[in-house]
């Protein structure tokens, strides 16, 4: 399918954030992070001697073999999961919990299916005790710019997967995160949807500009859009590659199949992963024998 949509910022990439100016992205720091979990009688190390820093607003893929770890680093950027050894820092400070400063997209793009379009866009900041008044001003204004104000009093039930993860975003954005932590965010979506919410989710990142880490197995998405890729191996995780993306911004759909550097970044990433996915194959396979 052919995909010609621009990633363009939006008149918004003009305007001063409004709702708490002053408020860029913030640094995270992992400092040789080490983690284990707990299976049965063994512990499982997870992580091991993690080291990543990733600058204010700047757009970071974390890309690597199922179970390398990405998900659990992502944990403890969010304040989900505190590592075993090392640190994790945001802004110069160790991470002690959930803070208001940072929010969650996942694959699922878990709306309450009672609530209306609106109301899913104001729950976090109900949740923060935002006034009512504001709370709708900011969510109209959020969805103004995801181009859903029509469908503000619709039921979610109603909207198609792709409107539904618009939704997400507005919910996400709508309190200034100045860090954005993404887990699959587009996985569940088709191709021509993908690309879409590609296209509209970086549209807004230009215009607001928190820190994004984004976790994704698609290596084409991670090139698309971030400024760096790092590539994780498995058992334990660490980071073996990191690769900053010099593609100009804005970056288009046709840049997949167009541009030779992004070939190149392909070429680089996906024969590193496939190492990657191999080595890990080949150390499960003598543990099995091992056991
Ligand atoms: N809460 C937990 N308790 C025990 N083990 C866990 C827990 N969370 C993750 N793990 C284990 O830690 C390892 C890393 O998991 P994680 O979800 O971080 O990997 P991932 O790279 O995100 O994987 P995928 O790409 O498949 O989503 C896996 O072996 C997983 O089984």
């Amino acid at each position: 399918m052919r995909q010609t949509s621009m990633v363009r910022p939006g008149p918004e990439s003009a305007q001063r954030k409004d709702e708490r100016p002053g408020q860029a992205g913030a640094p995270i720091s992992f400092g040789h992070v080490s983690h284990n979990f707990i299976h049965g009688d063994r512990a499982v190390l997870v992580l091991e001697d993690f080291d990543l820093d990733i600058a204010a607003s700047e757009f970071v893929s974390i890309v690597g073999p199922s179970g390398c770890g990405k998900t659990t680093a992502l944990s403890m950027a969010g304040g989900l999961e505190r590592p075993r050894a090392g640190s994790v820092l945001l802004d110069g400070e160790p991470v002690d919990g959930t803070s208001d400063d940072v929010a969650f997209m996942f694959a699922r793009d878990a709306l309450l299916p009672w609530r209306r379009v609106r109301r899913n866009v104001e729950l976090g900041m109900e949740v923060r005790h935002v006034p009512a008044a504001e709370r709708r001003r900011r969510a109209d204004e959020w969805l103004r710019r995801v181009r859903l104000e029509e469908f503000a009093d619709s039921d979610v039930l109603h909207l198609s997967q792709g409107m539904r993860q618009r939704v997400a975003i507005a919910r996400t954005l709508v309190q200034s995160p100045r860090v954005v932590l993404m887990d699959e965010p587009f996985a569940a979506l088709d191709a021509q949807t993908r690309a879409n919410q590609q296209q509209e989710f970086v549209r807004l990142w230009e215009a607001e500009r928190p820190t994004v880490v984004f976790v994704t197995h698609d290596l084409e998405e991670a090139i698309l859009l971030s400024d760096r890729v790092v590539l994780m191996a498995a058992r334990p995780g660490r980071i073996v590659a990191d690769l900053r993306i010099d593609l100009p911004r804005p970056r288009t759909q046709e840049m997949r199949t167009s541009s030779p550097e992004f070939a190149k970044y392909l070429e680089t990433l996906s024969g590193r992963l496939r190492e990657e996915v191999v080595a890990a194959e080949e150390r499960r396979q003598a543990e099995e024998e091992r056991a």
